[in-house]
Order: C-alpha cells, then sequence, then structure tokens
C-alpha cells in the first residue's frame, strides 16, 4: 500500500523524498471533503493481520485505546536478551568488545549511501519477504537499538504520525512493534546504514517513511478509532458551524475604546432605531440595565437571561446575557458588549460564539482595542464587512500622586475602594465607617444583580448618606457609577491558587469607572492606598491594551455527544477531559477552562437516571463550585431530576436581614441556590422544576434581605467555610465539603495583603 495515495497523507507528510520531511505540527489541511473517506476504505481493504513477531505482552489497549502499558526499558531489556544476529559475540570480554569495535569500525567504512535514497515502499516490501534478518554482532545490535529508542522518543516522528492517526499515546506502542519487525527483517545493507548514522534525526527521517507503511498495514483498528475520535473532536474552522450566518453578508461595526467613551451609547443608538434588536450583555445586571433603559424610551423591549424571560408584548428587541442569545433569529441590528471578554478564559465561547453565529444584517461590537486584531482575521474567515470605529474617553483619567498615604481616615464623598477579596471588602467598609462619617455601599461578584444596583443606586443618590463604595473588581463592568476616584486597597489578588498581581487590562478596566460622562465630578481620578503600589498603578495605566491572539471555544453539546460516542464507557468528566486532550482548534483560537463544569460533572457521577445531555445542562448552572451548601443543593437537585420526581426547592428564606456575616453569606448562598433552580428551569422541561415561581419570590425576598443586611453591615468579615449556619441545621442536612473545596478555603484563610508590589517585583 503507497502512502502517497493516502489522502491527507500527501500533504502532511513529504513521503517521496523521505530524507527531507519537513518538520511541521499535526495537520489535517489535506483532509478535506471527500478525501476523508478514502483513508477508510483503503484502510478497510487491507487485508490486516498483526505480525505473529510483535509481541503483544508489552502494550494492552484499553476499550478506549489508551496504552495502558509499554515501557520502553521493558522494550529495550527483551531486544537485548533475544538477540538473533549475533555471530561471533556471545561473552563480555573486553577483547570480544575490542574486537566487536574493531569490526563496527570496518564495517562502517562501507558506503550505504545507496540505501538513503531507497524507495520507502519498496524498502517495506522487501523487508515484509525477507525471512530472516541480517546478523549482526553485538556492538551493533546496540547501536540498532540506540537508533530505535531516539526513534520512539522522537518528538518530530510522534507528532508527524498524528497525521496518519496514530496517537501520542499509542505512538511509543507502534513504534516499538516497528522495531520488532526490523529487527527481524532488517537486511544487511539498510541495518548498516543505520549503523552508521547511529541514533540521529536523519535516522528518524530515513526510518519514519517505513514506519508509516507498517502503521497503516498493522494498526487499522487503531487508526480508525483515533482518527473518529479526532474527528469528533473538531474544533477547527468555527465560522463553518453557522451555515446560515454564513449565507449573509453581514456588516461589522467595531466600537473600539476605552471605559468611560460612549461605545455602547452609540450602538444602543442604533439599535433603538432598528426593526428589531438584540442586545447582547456580558451580565445579568447590564442586560436588565439596557431593558430598563429601551423601554423606558418608549422602544418595546423583552429580557432573557439564564435566570429570567420576562417578554414584553409586542416587543421586537430583546436585551439578553451573551449565552442566552439566539443564533436562529433575524435581527435587523446586534449588539455584543464588553466583545473583549472573546478571550476570557472561561467564558470567552459565547462572545466567539454570538460573533461567528448572529444572524443579524449589522453587528455592533463594543469593547477595548484588544481583540481588534482577531476580529478583522475573523472577518476575513467569515466575509463580514467590518467598520471601524474609534473613541477617546469623554472625561481624562488622572492618577493622583498623593496617595491615601494608608489611611482610610483620608476617604472623600464619592471614592471608590477597589478591594480583592470579599474579607477585605468588609474590613474596609468597617474601618471607614468607624474613622470617618461616611457610610459605605458595598458590591461584590456574590451579590445577586438587584442587590448590586440596588447598591449602586444608593452611592449614586447624592441626598443619602451612602457617598462611599466600596466593591470589589465586579465593579469594572457595566455599572452606571458616579464615582469621582478609584482607590485600589491592594493590587494583588488569590487567584484560587496563590496570590498574583492584578492584571493591568483588569486595573485599567476598573480604574475607568471614574469621572463618568454625565457625573458630578470633572475628571476621573485613581490612586492607591498605598504608596508603596502607586508605581505598579501608573505601569499599569500607561501599558497599551492587551494584543489577544486567541480567543475562547467551547464545544456544543452536539459535538460532546458525537465524541462520546467513540469512548461509550467514559464517564462525563473524563470525557471531557479526553475532548480536551484530543480537540483540534485552529491558532486563533483556544479551548475554554472547564475546570468548575468537571468539579460539577465529578459531583454528579454517581447521580443515576441522568442521560449525557443533563449531565451537560446541569454542568453549566451557575453556581459557585467553592460554596460547598450551594453545591449541596446542586446535587439534590439533579437527583430528584434523576429519579424523574418534581424537582423541589426544600430550603426556607429568612425573615429578617443579616446580624452578622455567617447570617449574610448564608444569604448569599441561598440566593445562588434558587438563582441555579431557576436557571434550571429555564433550561430543561418546565414541568420537572414545577416551583420556580415560588423560587423567583424567593430569590426576589433574599435580595432585598441581603440590601438590607449591606446597609447596616458592621461586623468583621468571615470565611465561607468557617461558617456553621447553625439556624440552618435543621432544615437543611449538612454535606462533607469536599477535600479540594476546603484545601482552596484553607488558602483563602491565608491571604493577606503582601506589603508591597513593587517591593516583591523588585526581590
Ligand atoms: N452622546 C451622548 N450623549 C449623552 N450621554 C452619553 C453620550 N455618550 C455616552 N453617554 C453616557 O456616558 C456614559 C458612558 O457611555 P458608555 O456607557 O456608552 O461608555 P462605554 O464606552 O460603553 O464605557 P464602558 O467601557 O464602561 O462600557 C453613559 O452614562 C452614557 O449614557
Ligand atoms: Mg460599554
Amino acid at each position: 500500500m503507497n502512502p502517497r495515495f493516502v489522502p491527507g497523507l500527501s500533504q502532511s507528510l513529504n513521503l517521496s523524498g523521505c530524507r527531507n520531511i519537513p518538520m511541521r505540527p499535526f495537520s489535517t489541511d489535506g483532509e478535506e471533503g471527500g478525501e476523508e473517506t478514502g483513508l477508510h476504505s483503503e484502510l478497510e481493504n487491507v487485508d490486516f493481520e498483526l505480525g505473529n513477531e510483535v509481541s503483544d505482552d508489552v502494550y494492552a489497549l484499553s476499550e478506549n485505546g489508551v496504552v495502558l502499558d509499554n515501557g520502553n526499558d521493558e522494550c529495550n531489556s527483551e531486544i537485548v536478551d533475544s538477540v538473533e544476529f549475533s555471530n561471533t559475540s556471545s561473552s563480555g570480554s573486553s577483547s570480544d568488545n575490542g574486537r566487536d569495535n574493531d569490526e563496527l569500525e570496518k564495517k562502517s567504512e562501507f558506503d550505504f549511501r545507496h540505501v538513503a535514497s531507497r524507495d520507502p515502499i519498496e524498502l517495506y516490501s522487501e523487508l515484509k519477504s525477507v525471512e530472516r534478518g541480517a546478523k549482526l554482532i553485538r556492538a551493533e545490535v546496540e547501536v540498532l537499538q540506540d537508533v530505535f529508542h531516539y526513534f520512539a522518543k522522537s518528538g518530530w516522528a510522534s507528532n508527524q504520525a498524528l497525521a496518519i492517526y496514530i496517537g501520542l499515546s499509542f505512538y511509543p506502542t507502534a513504534a516499538h512493534k516497528f522495531q520488532n519487525f526490523f529487527r527481524k527483517k532488517c537486511p544487511e545493507d539498510v541495518a548498516r546504514y543505520l549503523i552508521s548514522l547511529g541514533p540521529c534525526d536523519e535516522a528518524v527521517r530515513f526510518l519514519f517513511p517505513v514506519f508509516v507503511e507498517f502503521c497503516v498495514e498493522n494498526f487499522i483498528d487503531e487508526i480508525k478509532r483515533f482518527r473518529e475520535m479526532v474527528k469528533s473532536a473538531d474544533l477547527t474552522k468555527p465560522h463553518t458551524w453557522f451555515p446560515f450566518a454564513r449565507a449573509m453578508k453581514r456588516k461589522i461595526i467595531y466600537h473600539c475604546g476605552p471605559t468611560n467613551s460612549g461605545k455602547t451609547y452609540n450602538a444602543l443608538q442604533r439599535y433603538m432605531e432598528a426593526k428589531k434588536g438584540i442586545y447582547c450583555s456580558p451580565l445579568r445586571l447590564l442586560a436588565m440595565e439596557v431593558f430598563d433603559k429601551v423601554n423606558a424610551k418608549g422602544v418595546y423591549c423583552s429580557l432573557l437571561t439564564g435566570q429570567e424571560k420576562k417578554y414584553i408584548p409586542f416587543s421586537n428587541h430583546v436585551a439578553c446575557t451573551v449565552e442566552m442569545a439566539s443564533t436562529q433569529e433575524l435581527y435587523d441590528v446586534a449588539i455584543i458588549d464588553e466583545i473583549q471578554m472573546m478571550a476570557d478564559p472561561y467564558r470567552g465561547y459565547a462572545w466567539t460564539r454570538a460573533l461567528l453565529g448572529l444572524k443579524a444584517d449589522e453587528i455592533h461590537v463594543c469593547g477595548d482595542p484588544s481583540v481588534l486584531d482577531i476580529v478583522r482575521k475573523i472577518c476575513q474567515d467569515t466575509g463580514d464587512e467590518l467598520h471601524e470605529k474609534h473613541y477617546e474617553r469623554f472625561k481624562p483619567l488622572v492618577v493622583e500622586a498623593k496617595t491615601l498615604l494608608g489611611n482610610l481616615e483620608n476617604i472623600k464623598s464619592g471614592d471608590c475602594v477597589v478591594a480583592f477579596s470579599r474579607k477585605e471588602i468588609f474590613e474596609v467598609k468597617l474601618a471607614i465607617e468607624k474613622l470617618t462619617n461616611h457610610k459605605c455601599c458595598v458590591i461584590y461578584g456574590a451579590l445577586p444583580p438587584e442587590t448590586r444596583r440596588q447598591q449602586a443606586n444608593l452611592f449614586n443618590d447624592p441626598s443619602n448618606e451612602y457617598d462611599v463604595l466600596v466593591a470589589s473588581d465586579a465593579v469594572g463592568m457595566g455599572l452606571n457609577l458616579n464615582i469621582r476616584r478609584v482607590i485600589f486597597n491592594s493590587l494583588s489578588k488569590y487567584n484560587g491558587d496563590k496570590i498574583i498581581p492584578v492584571p493591568a487590562s483588569q486595573i485599567k478596566q476598573i480604574a475607568g469607572r471614574a469621572g463618568r460622562r454625565g457625573c458630578l465630578y470633572p475628571d476621573g481620578l485613581a490612586t492607591t492606598l498605598h504608596l508603596d503600589d502607586l508605581d505598579y498603578l501608573i505601569e499599569c495605566l500607561k501599558q497599551p491594551f492587551d494584543h489577544v491572539t486567541r480567543v475562547g471555544l467551547f464545544p456544543y453539546y452536539e459535538q460532546v455527544e458525537l465524541f462520546a460516542g467513540q469512548l461509550p464507557e467514559m464517564t462525563f468528566s473524563h470525557l471531557l477531559e479526553k475532548f480536551g486532550e484530543n480537540c483540534r482548534l485552529d491558532g486563533s483560537y483556544f479551548l475554554c477552562q472547564h475546570d468548575h463544569i468537571k468539579k460539577i460533572s465529578n459531583m454528579l457521577e454517581r447521580i443515576r437516571g441522568l442521560s449525557l445531555e443533563d449531565r451537560f445542562n446541569f454542568c453549566f448552572a451557575p453556581i459557585n463550585v467553592r460554596d460547598p451548601k450551594a453545591m449541596y443543593h446542586l446535587l439534590k437537585f439533579a437527583s430528584a431530576f434523576g429519579q424523574k420526581i418534581p424537582v423541589n426547592i426544600a430550603m426556607g428564606v429568612p425573615k429578617y436581614s443579616a446580624r452578622n456575616d455567617i447570617e449574610l453569606l448564608d444569604l448569599e448562598s441561598k440566593h445562588q441556590v434558587l438563582s441555579s433552580y431557576l436557571w434550571l428551569s429555564n433550561h430543561f422541561d418546565e414541568e420537572k422544576f414545577p416551583y420556580a415561581k415560588r423560587a423567583e419570590a424567593m430569590a426576589s425576598d433574599v435580595a432585598i434581605l441581603l440590601g438590607e443586611s449591606l446597609n447596616k453591615a458592621n461586623w468583621k468579615p468571615e470565611s465561607r467555610n468557617m461558617r456553621k449556619p447553625k439556624a440552618a441545621k435543621s432544615e437543611e442536612p449538612q454535606t462533607e465539603p469536599r477535600s479540594d473545596v476546603l484545601e482552596t478555603e484553607k488558602k483563602n484563610l491565608d491571604y493577606s495583603r503582601p506589603q508591597s508590589l513593587i517591593k516583591l517585583y523588585d526581590k
């Protein structure tokens, strides 16, 4: 069989000139269209039988094609033990060795260059027909072993082997079997040629085309299995996933600029003029805000988020979270806000999908310039027409060099103190309210959007005493806030593993919140609490925007299902892992991280009665995987769902606002559980979640209680894992927090503000 006729091979591998195979990554450029069937049919026609000479004991393929055991050491020792070539040396005496070496040197003086130019197909045929291999002395056998060892370890060869669907995990086994085959069949001139080369790249390049012949003939099943797996995990050319959008000639308008420059405002003007429009938001909060704003202007607009569907009669417009955007409906105008989120390691895929798949004549994307180049490239792929509109800030952003000199007493009205942990936020609030006459509103990620909005309104309203805001990075996006000055309490944060400096792009985004158009202050100010941190702040603000080269992707359920078909016995979380290992992506994309999905799927592993699709959906429920209580409720929901009984909430809502931080944390958890119930009711059959209305009412009550609790909060913060919700004990059985959860929280407890980032850097 001639690999030059195998479609897909000829373009990835230069087999005709076996000495010049170009080094290139795994590429299947040549597999397009009908060629695919070529490999199959050819492989299927081969009369395949595993050679007896290949020992099976060193390798075993598990059901899913994973090599269970293929130690190279084992393979070497086996060869030494079964030396058959040797005719002279049987002992290891030094005189024998000397003779061996002399002989070896003499033989390598011969010119074997004619071997180098041999056609690999012919050579392979000859090898097959040879009855018995050349007789070699021990030293020669050892050199040959070294050559094959080098071949088995060659990254180049294993990479090239991917092109014939020899997977990386199977490659060592294939190389070992090839060595066994070669050892028994190798003619003298070939053996001597390889010995003269020794273990080097040239030898690898000589052997590789013969190896290809060997694999294609001997590993039909493995090749087919791996090929199917790779095919089903193919995430290349994602623009072709949306044929309807591709059939349209879309106009993309990139509103490009820093924060507070009017990007969203301008895009919304076009949206409101259109007959039918969709606004895709990064946050529920922002979707709600646009929903309110647009309806207030007399343009009927519905709201669609994972948790809520508010249909406004006669509306043609919708404000939704980006994950909920429909790629089925036709629109005149679409807005994708905060387009730079395409590069977000977790949620980026939702923006990528919206940009590639929305069926709208005009798509307005708003964001900073970091993804401008990649949007340009995507537009070339999709054939869409790109227009760029560049913006400048309405009000300048000025760094206040004085800082607060480490003293929160220097806080003024209109200040927003930014801290990067919940604990820090409450410590700062407590300190400010103790040291000064200011009252603080708080905003952080674990608060429901309604509460964040209530706190924002409280802060924006000049007629009350709440004139300072203490917030996490959740303030960086989406809220209209009358901030005069942004003060960074610190410039480092805990990333779930260790304390890291906050990335410059995030600092810019947050600092940019100061001095919004229409607010009372002439310009925006940014500074730090500590003088030590000021240089880093200035450094960050001076930095140009990131230049993103890859944006996120994640498979659809259908793609995962196709992949699962190749590995039927595999658990869902392993399946995801395997998908991550085997999926192929173009250079402009990365696979979004899915650790949180894996955590949920692990937890749900033992729940019976869930289909693959059910598991997939449950894994996307919005839940903090580090909150054992929220995870416990999700487990209960899934368990009832699996048993086909109506899923109930089994949770009460306190009547009063929180009196301490433990109760506040409990309210936060409760809201999250209710929110995930609502999300599930929207993503599954509503009949299975019959208490959605009740959950909605309860969630709204909890949000109000949270707002009231925050207004009076003057207690020391607790860690989420330290709390013991005594009051809730009787009503809700507690789960054992999982070890990984405990580990993370332990690290959280260790958290303390680093003295100075600059000093850390210097170190
Ligand atoms: N032409 C305008 N007339 C009146 N108000 C405007 C105008 N342009 C922008 N604004 C207001 O200025 C503020 C900032 O505008 P906008 O939210 O559009 O900025 P942005 O560039 O999208 O900022 P961000 O990066 O924070 O999303 C908003 O309150 C908006 O309503
Ligand atoms: Mg905006």
